[in-house]
């Protein structure tokens, strides 16, 4: 509630005008059974023609007054409701780019879009019931209950008999609630998952003859939503009927006790009238209310499953304060670094690592599958952060920079070409808006993009499907290198990024490479000896510690693992780049 609360109020002016309607809508339900009374004992009792006349054009006039109070209720909830959720799946992707890998792994990529979607949405359907119901169905409960003491006090007990019947059914209901509401979201962040790997999986699926595996997990799951939900809604549906016999059986009961009091003419046949309205006015708000109660918990819980990403600590702080400029560019330094991932503290991934380089140079790693490369090169634009020691580029540390004049300095070139929906253009413009022409064609060919791209027939307009799926392995990281070049940065990380390129196209990219970083420092993490053998340095990684450094052919000289590796690599291919 606080947190819905807390988006309602940054609106005061609708947020008054939900009130005033609400109170307007009351004032006027409460008013025509009175209205009514009185023409009935009045006018149409008595036969008294003017009167009826005088009674009806009041009666037209009230119920007007009331149809405005509802149009400015439903004005006033429906753009408050919608601006409500608008502001906070703003603020949770906000928050959610600030999100390290770390917090990323903690919640999930499936949780987090059910939660921005779904669970957003549930708090969106609650809001707008109770900005409808929230101000008027009280008032109009209490309003109702002080009209049928004073109507008919004799006959008021059956108001007060019903109602902690009917609190007790409203409580249950809401108590059984909760649970199965948990349960729901939690299976609809399942689905989400599956769906997610079996369309991203696709290939994969289809290759291994895995379709029925994966549809039957997927069944499974939905079958576990369906029990959910039917469970939830049979128990919300219950209250509906339960609360309806109430009502008729009130309305029987107080016609049946009132025939004596009307008989002894201690109530008049427009109180009669008037007080059965009110019953009923009385019930139907309970029940509005009640339903509104019943809605709590499901809202409760995904109102806590978007204030877990609300207030989830950032485990990087993005030092916002922090250096935007540096003196020199190209400079980078390690110095003794150890890091363990989040949560794995006893066993570091990184032991002690120092090394430096500056522009112009390149510096290379290699080690066996796991041996921390990839986790190195993560720590520069502080993917994660340094458990021990510390990384300097241009001679400042990691941390004390803002962290997206850091990241600007740094060109990443992930292991798995990502690419958006788009075009080619739109995709190598992704880290300069206003990159020119000029830019973007030599990036191209320097990435050896140029070919492919000019055998489009749209060229740079060309259109790359989700994540780019038309184009190849090979041509997918070409492009993702042209876009690290066309920024121009401090620091280029290829992190296995020549991996799907042939021999001689990883060459010439290299040799090009050169032209474009003569100010620049780049870090190359490599499986294949032949991409890094002209590096200045190269630094042989073995379970996080570094067993070696130098060039190539001082590392083949003195360094077993190196050679190791160099020669399994030699047997199949000139090492000739
Ligand atoms: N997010 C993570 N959380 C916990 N441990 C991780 C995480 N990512 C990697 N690791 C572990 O860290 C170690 C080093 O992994 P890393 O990916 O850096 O190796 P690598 O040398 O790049 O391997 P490869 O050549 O196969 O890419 C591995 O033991 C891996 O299991």
């Amino acid at each position: 509630m606080v947190y819905i609360w807390r988006y309602i109020k940054k609106y005061p002016k609708l947020l008054t005008m939900d009130v005033i309607g609400g109170f307007f809508f009351v004032l006027v339900n409460l008013g025509l059974p009175t209205v009514f009374a009185l023409m009935i004992d009045r006018a149409i009792i008595p036969g008294d023609v003017d009167a009826l006349y005088f009674w009806s054009v009041i009666m037209l006039v009230v119920i007007i007054a009331g149809l405005l109070g509802r149009l400015v209720l439903s004005y006033a909830s429906s753009k408050l409701t919608t601006r409500m959720i608008r502001d906070m799946r703003n603020d949770l992707y906000k928050k959610t780019q600030l999100f390290s890998h770390q917090e990323y792994e903690k919640i999930g990529v499936s949780s987090l879009v059910t939660r921005i979607t779904n669970d957003a949405f549930v708090l969106m359907q609650f809001a707008e019931m109770m900005l409808r119901m929230g101000v008027n169905t009280p008032l109009m409960f209490i309003g109702s209950v002080v009209m049928i003491i004073i109507t008919s006090p004799s006959l008021a007990w059956f108001m007060i008999a019903a109602l902690p019947l009917l609190t007790m059914a409203i409580y249950v209901i809401a108590k059984k609630s909760k649970p199965l509401s948990e349960k729901q979201q939690e299976s609809l962040d399942k689905l989400n998952q599956y769906a997610r790997e079996n369309l991203t999986g696709l290939r994969v699926i289809r290759a291994f003859a895995r379709e029925s595996y994966q549809e039957e997990k997927f069944t499974q799951e939905t079958n576990t939503y369906m029990e959910t939900s039917s469970k939830l809604f049979k128990l919300m549906g219950t209250a509906m009927p339960i609360f309806t016999h109430i009502l008729i059986w009130m309305s029987v009961l107080i016609i049946w006790f009132s025939l004596g009091e009307i008989e002894v003419g201690s109530l008049a046949v427009g109180n009669l009238v008037a007080f059965i309205e009110y019953v009923f006015h009385a019930l139907y708000s309970f029940m509005m209310f009640a339903n509104l109660f019943m809605m709590y918990p499901r809202m409760a819980v995904s109102a806590k499953r978007l204030q877990e990403i609300d207030e989830m600590p950032i485990s990087i702080d993005p030092n916002l304060d922090g250096i935007t400029q540096s003196q020199t560019r190209g400079y980078l330094e390690f110095k003794n670094v150890t890091f363990a991932y989040p949560g794995e503290t006893e066993n570091p991934v990184l032991h002690n690592i120092s090394f430096k380089s500056k522009p112009g140079e390149i510096i290379a790693f290699i080690g066996s599958t796991g041996s921390g490369k990839s986790t190195l090169v993560q720590l520069i634009p502080r993917f994660f952060d340094v458990t021990l020691g510390s990384i300097l580029v241009d001679g400042v540390d990691v941390r004390d920079y803002n962290i997206k004049a850091l990241r600007k300095k740094i060109g990443f070139i992930p292991q798995k070409a990502l690419l958006f929906t788009g075009t080619i253009g739109e995709n190598l413009r992704y880290g300069k808006y206003h990159a020119t022409e000029k830019e973007i064609e030599r990036a191209t060919d320097v990435a050896q993009a140029k070919d492919f791209v000019h055998k489009t027939q749209e060229k740079y307009h060309a259109f790359l499907a989700e994540g780019g799926s038309n184009l190849s392995g090979g041509q997918k990281q070409r492009l993702s290198i042209a876009r690290a070049l066309v920024r121009t940065p401090d620091i280029y990380v290829f992190d296995d990024s020549f991996s799907a390129l042939d021999y001689r196209t990883d060459a010439e990219l290299r040799r090009r490479l050169k032209e474009v970083t003569q100010e620049s420092t780049t870090v190359i993490v490599a499986q294949r000896v032949s991409s890094i053998m002209n590096a200045d340095q190269i630094i042989v990684l073995n379970e996080g510690e570094i067993v070696g450094r130098g060039t190539h052919d001082e590392l083949m000289k003195s360094n077993d693992i190196y050679r190791d590796i160099a020669e399994s690599q030699l047997k199949n291919v000139s090492l000739e780049g």
